[in-house]
């Protein structure tokens, strides 16, 4: 992965986006920057609006207002070049059942100036041993490889990953990774990744952005969203008379510290635990089911 270039034109920019069901507000002022290279995820839970969101940058969705721009064009008018220059990889070709796996990618390799070669793109996603069986013979994991296979057979500058691995078994996870990896640092591929599994996006993403409640509520790297997290150092310990002891502080330092100093010996069990992804996530999330106001810093731009 590249370290993104904040002078270049970001390949997707957002600029107070809302959206509204009959009515009803389900975002509320996206703002969004991915630069090219970038593996980039938005992470959320169930309803936060990442499937609106992405499904108005690929053009799917007319948005209620804001400013859009996604490889230089507004995708409400984005054209049959524009969108060839976009992968997406969706849960949508369950259509194509009965074609075999080689024949669907030689057929949707025709659709592009300069696809992939078919055969090549199979070894790559782990595929070649499946490629004269048909689409519904695969299993979950083997459908979910080929979507991605179908996602990237046009050399995609935009790849949308729509929860890419589930169904994955650890090792074709692991593939997985090592592929977006190779597509965003080899090729320059900017990856818009949907999760909601924080150790994929920990693992794969340059920044991440937390949608929550309809609103950007942090973004960052992964370190930078773990340290801005409110949660607090965890010290843990067992004290003399063998109580199993545990403080919050925003100085670890100074209280390991102060327990040396107090003890007669080493201290038994210690243990600092910093606030993790995931612990930010949860707060946020908490913090926005509490019905108070969750934003980090405000209205964050994941910029
Ligand atoms: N076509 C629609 N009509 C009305 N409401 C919708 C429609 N699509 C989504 N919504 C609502 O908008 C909100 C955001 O939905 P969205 O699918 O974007 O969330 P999400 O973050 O992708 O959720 P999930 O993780 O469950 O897929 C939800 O409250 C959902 O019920």
């Amino acid at each position: 992965m590249t370290t993104p270039t904040t002078t270049a034109r970001p390949v997707v920019r957002a600029r107070d986006v809302t959206m509204s069901y009959g009515g009803i507000d389900v975002l509320h002022g996206v703002d969004l920057d991915i630069h090219r290279g970038e593996v980039f995820a938005l992470l959320g839970p169930n309803g936060a609006g990442k499937t609106t969101t992405v499904e108005i940058l690929e053009g799917f969705r007319r948005r209620s207002a804001g400013e859009v721009s996604v490889l230089g064009a507004d995708p409400e008018r984005g054209d049959d070049a524009w969108r060839g220059r976009i992968g997406l990889v969706l849960q949508s070709w369950r259509d194509h059942r009965r074609w075999r796996v080689a024949e669907l990618l030689t057929h949707f390799a025709t659709y592009y100036p300069d696809p992939r070669d078919p055969a090549a793109l199979l070894a790559l996603v782990g595929l070649t041993g499946q490629a004269g069986q048909q689409v519904d013979r695969l299993s979950g994991g083997q459908r979910r490889r080929l979507d991605v296979a179908l996602g990237i057979v046009g050399r995609p500058e935009l790849l949308f990953l729509d929860e890419p691995t589930t169904g994955f078994d650890p090792e074709a996870r692991h593939e997985f990774h090592v592929l977006v990896e190779r597509l965003a640092r080899e090729e320059g591929v900017t990856v818009l990744l949907t999760t909601h599994d924080l150790v994929e996006a920990e693992r794969l993403a340059d920044r991440i952005a937390m949608l929550v409640g309809g609103r950007i509520r942090a973004c960052g790297t992964p370190t930078e969203l773990a340290l801005r997290a409110a949660a607090q150092a965890e010290v843990r310990w067992t004290a003399d008379d063998g109580t199993p002891r545990r403080e919050r502080t925003e100085d670890p330092s100074r209280l390991v510290w102060e327990l040396h100093r107090d003890a007669d010996g080493p201290i038994a069990g210690l243990e600092v635990r910093r606030p993790t992804l995931e612990d930010t996530y949860l707060h946020m999330v908490h913090q926005e089911n509490d019905g108070t106001d969750g934003a980090v810093n405000g209205k964050v731009r994941a910029a």
